[in-house]
C-alpha cells in the first residue's frame, strides 16, 4: 500500500486536489481518509462549548484513532471511518467503511504536525495557496456549504485560524517532499501525482 499524505492550510485546495487525482484513475484502486474525520468527539460539550473548541490546534484532533486505522488498513483490514458534520461541529455518530486500497490519500490542514503519521506516508504533499486566497475561498464555502456567516468566519479567522496556521501548518512544508503552488487550478502538478500513482497500481 502507498500512502500519500495531503496537508495544507484551509482553503488551501486540498479536497478539490484529492478529486481531480481520483478523477480518471480506476475505479476502487486509490482510498481518501480525511482529517476532518478524526475531530475529537465532543459529545461530552454543549453546542455552546463546542463552538468555542480552536479546531486548528493539533490537540482538536485524535491521531491515536487516525494512525491506528492507517495501520488496520496497511494489515488489509477495512476501518470504520466516523463521519464529522461541520454544523454540530461533532461527530455524526455514523461510520463509512472504509477499505483497503493500493493506494491510501490522507488529507488534512495538520496532518504533517503527528511524527508518527509522518513517518507512515510514503509521500508527503503540501498545498500551498496565498493567505488571501485561502480565506476569500474558505468564506465562500464555509457560508455556501457550512452553515457559516460572515462575522462567524472572520471572528475564527482572527482568534484561531491565521494564529493556528502560521504555528503549526505553514512549517510543515519543510517536510513535503512535494508542494504544489495551487493559487490557480495546477493540472500539471496533478498530472505528476496521478502518475506516481498509476506507476503502483
Ligand atoms: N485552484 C483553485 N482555484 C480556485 N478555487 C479553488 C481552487 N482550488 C479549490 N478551490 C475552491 O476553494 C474552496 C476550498 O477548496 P477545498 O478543496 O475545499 O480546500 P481545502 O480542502 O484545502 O480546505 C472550494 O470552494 C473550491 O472549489
Ligand atoms: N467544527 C469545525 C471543525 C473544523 N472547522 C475548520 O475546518 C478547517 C479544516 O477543514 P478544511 O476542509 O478547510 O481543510 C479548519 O481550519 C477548522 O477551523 C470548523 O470550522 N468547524
Amino acid at each position: 500500500m502507498l500512502i500519500i499524505g495531503i496537508a495544507g492550510g484551509t482553503g488551501c485546495g486540498k479536497t478539490t486536489v484529492v478529486n481531480q487525482i481520483l478523477n480518471e484513475l480506476p475505479e476502487g484502486e486509490v482510498g481518501v481518509i480525511s482529517q476532518d474525520s478524526y475531530y475529537k468527539d465532543t459529545t461530552h460539550l454543549s453546542y455552546e462549548e463546542r463552538v468555542k473548541i480552536n479546531f486548528d490546534h493539533p490537540r482538536s484532533i485524535d491521531f491515536g484513532l487516525l494512525a491506528d486505522h492507517l495501520k488496520i488498513l496497511k494489515s488489509n483490514k477495512p476501518i470504520h471511518q466516523p463521519v464529522y458534520s461541520f454544523v454540530k461541529h461533532n461527530r455524526t455518530g455514523d461510520t463509512i467503511l472504509t477499505h483497503p486500497r493500493k493506494v491510501m490519500i490522507v488529507e488534512g490542514i495538520l496532518i504533517l504536525t503527528n511524527p508518527d503519521l509522518r513517518k507512515m506516508f510514503d509521500i508527503k504533499i503540501f498545498v500551498h495557496a496565498d493567505t488571501d486566497e485561502r480565506l476569500i475561498r474558505r468564506l465562500k464555502r464555509d457560508i455556501s456549504e457550512r452553515g457559516r456567516d460572515l462575522d462567524e468566519v472572520l471572528t475564527r479567522y482572527q482568534t484561531t485560524l491565521k494564529p493556528m496556521h502560521d504555528q503549526f501548518i505553514e512549517p510543515m512544508k519543510e517536510y513535503a517532499d512535494i508542494i504544489i503552488p495551487n493559487n490557480k487550478y495546477n493540472t500539471v502538478a496533478i498530472d505528476i501525482v496521478k502518475t506516481i500513482i498509476n506507476e503502483k497500481l
